[in-house]
């Protein structure tokens, strides 16, 4: 099978960055996806900047979706994300604690798959407005940029230009 033949699948993934410097991950964590054979990085959100969720004793995370195209199994698609988030400095010390990149597969096409290390849709994306707003966005609005406006629209966050300041409803 050529990789012509392999089926493109429409993809969302969620990033979280609350270890400075967060757009530096941000940017860090597009690209490295962007250059990954068989990953096309083809939509984006805004970023947003949250109050941490779950373990509250942290600071702001920003948190944006990004849309992928991608002709990577799940399996595989995950991990490439994990191995982009230890490249980018990331550990374990404690479950949802600061970070300095997360990177979440949220949807892979219309698939539902549940593995011991992979479930899709991602089981908590539902109780998450951190998630549910720039993906909502990434979905009705900002389909199909070309990379290169990538790049400007973060050029946008020097200077907070473009950051969202916007808090969880209790
Ligand atoms: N859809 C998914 N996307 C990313 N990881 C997933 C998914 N489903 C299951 N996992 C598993 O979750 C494990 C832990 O992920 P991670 O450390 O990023 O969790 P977390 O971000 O702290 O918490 P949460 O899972 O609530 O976002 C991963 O190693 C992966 O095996
Ligand atoms: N605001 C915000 N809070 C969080 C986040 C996140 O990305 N943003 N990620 C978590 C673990 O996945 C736990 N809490």
């Amino acid at each position: 099978m050529t990789a012509e033949d392999r089926e493109r699948i429409i993809a969302y993934v969620a990033l979280g960055s609350n270890i400075d410097n967060r757009e530096y991950y941000l940017q860090s964590a597009i690209a490295a996806l962007n250059e990954e054979t068989g990953i096309t990085v083809t939509g984006l959100s805004s970023i947003y900047e949250t109050e941490p969720v779950g373990y509250v004793d942290q600071s702001a995370f920003l948190n944006m979706v990004i849309q992928i195209h991608t002709d990577l199994s799940p399996e595989v698609l995950l991990v490439t994300l994990l191995a982009i988030e230890t490249r980018l400095g990331r550990t374990r010390d404690l479950r949802w604690g600061p970070r300095t990149i997360d990177l979440d597969l949220l949807i892979y096409g219309d698939h539902r798959l549940t593995t011991p290390d992979l479930i899709i849709p991602h089981p908590r994306m539902l109780e998450r407005a951190f998630v549910l707003v720039p993906l909502s966005e990434v979905l009705f609005s900002r389909q199909d940029i070309a990379f290169e406006s990538i790049s400007a629209h973060l050029e946008k966050l020097e200077g907070k230009e473009g950051v969202i300041l916007w808090k969880k409803a209790q």
